[in-house]
């Protein structure tokens, strides 16, 4: 019998799961540790707090420019690349993204919605709802802010606009460069639906970034995440630990960036698990949030709603 691609495909997607007691881990928690060194701050270095660079401790205000080096050292081969380290699934998890939102002005509606998808870097996902929005419900009329911090990301995604011939200079659609945690040029209580797929585990501060996201939204509007997350079967962990370590040498072969992936590897790690990012969308203000995890967990998707 002919097993349907979507049968696979959902399969990989998303493994119902019923994990036997003595299979459950503790949940690791999520916390800022001190530098195990502490850098004794000087005259010119008032005391600045610590954050985390991948397994690194650095000065907080150094990760933006760390994490903005990385980026834009992958950013000509983030599509191979995401290609190779998930072996495709990568694409599952955004079409399951975009469906599970269902997002798009409604035939009987006369209000477009106005979108912002968050470190949308090369547009998957911004092209992606839009063109969700266009092909189920005929919106043509809803706009788009695609906000990422990193020039060269963006440029990828106006590149992959102007290739498709959709989406390169239309009037819906925004290409700005800002900083997720702060959105300076967004008004407040303007959009409707805020994405960030892999983003936001690269932010310097992941509250302030939420905090941001509920101040952006409208009342009613809804906030929808798509992030690396934590393996809940042991056995799945442990072969998705033997994988994410040939990521920064697969990074070093194709796109000769080995301390890129390994950073992505390290992010990974330090990203907190489904229920304490959970616990930090609702301490941004968002109601109704929830999370549902992918392929093992390898990825979930939180959402929140502004009431
Ligand atoms: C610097 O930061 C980044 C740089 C970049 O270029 C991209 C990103 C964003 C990254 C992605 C969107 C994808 C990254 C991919 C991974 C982290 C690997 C995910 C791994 C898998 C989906 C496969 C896992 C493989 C195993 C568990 C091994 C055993 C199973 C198989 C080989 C068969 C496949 C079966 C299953 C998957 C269940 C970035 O942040
Ligand atoms: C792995 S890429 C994700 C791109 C796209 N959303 C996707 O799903 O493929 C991560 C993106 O986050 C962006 N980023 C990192 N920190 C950011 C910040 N503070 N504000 C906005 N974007 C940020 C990076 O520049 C990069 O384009």
């Amino acid at each position: 019998m002919l097993i349907s691609s979507r049968i696979v495909q959902s399969s990989l997607v998303n493994v119902p799961l019923r994990l036997p007691r003595f299979f459950t881990q503790a949940r690791r928690v999520y916390k800022e540790e001190e530098p195990s060194t502490p850098l004794s701050p000087t005259p010119e270095q008032p005391e600045q707090k610590y954050t985390h660079f991948g397994s690194k401790t650095v000065l907080k205000s150094s990760k933006q420019k760390l994490v903005g080096n990385v980026f834009s050292s992958v950013a000509n081969r983030y599509d191979l690349m995401n290609d190779v380290m998930s072996l495709g699934i990568h694409r599952l998890w955004k079409d399951h993204f975009i469906n599970k939102l269902d997002a798009g002005k409604r035939p009987n509606s006369t209000a477009p919605l106005n979108f912002i998808d968050v470190a949308g870097g090369s547009g998957d996902i911004a092209f992606g709802l839009l063109d969700h929005a266009e092909s189920k419900f005929g919106d043509t009329e809803s706009t788009m802010d695609i906000v990422d911090i990193n020039a060269d990301m963006l440029k990828e995604g106006e590149k992959r606009a102007m290739e498709q011939g959709k989406y390169f200079k239309d009037p819906r659609v925004r290409f700005l460069v800002s900083n997720g945690e702060v959105l300076e040029e967004i008004e407040s209580n303007s959009k409707d639906i805020y994405t960030v797929s892999f983003g936001i585990r690269n932010f310097t501060d992941i509250q302030k970034g939420l905090n941001t996201a509920y101040r952006v939204l409208k009342p009613g509007g809804i906030f929808y995440c798509l992030e690396f997350s934590k393996v809940e079967n042991p056995l799945m962990d442990f072969a998705y630990q033997q994988w994410a370590k040939v990521l920064p040498v697969m990074g070093s072969m194709i796109a000769n960036d080995y301390d890129s992936y390994q950073y992505l590897v390290e992010s990974i790690e330090r990203f907190p698990d489904q229920e304490t990012f959970k616990s930090m969308i609702e301490k941004a203000g968002f109601k109704s949030a929830g999370y549902e995890s992918l392929t093992f967990g390898i990825c979930a998707i939180h959402w929140g709603i502004k009431v």
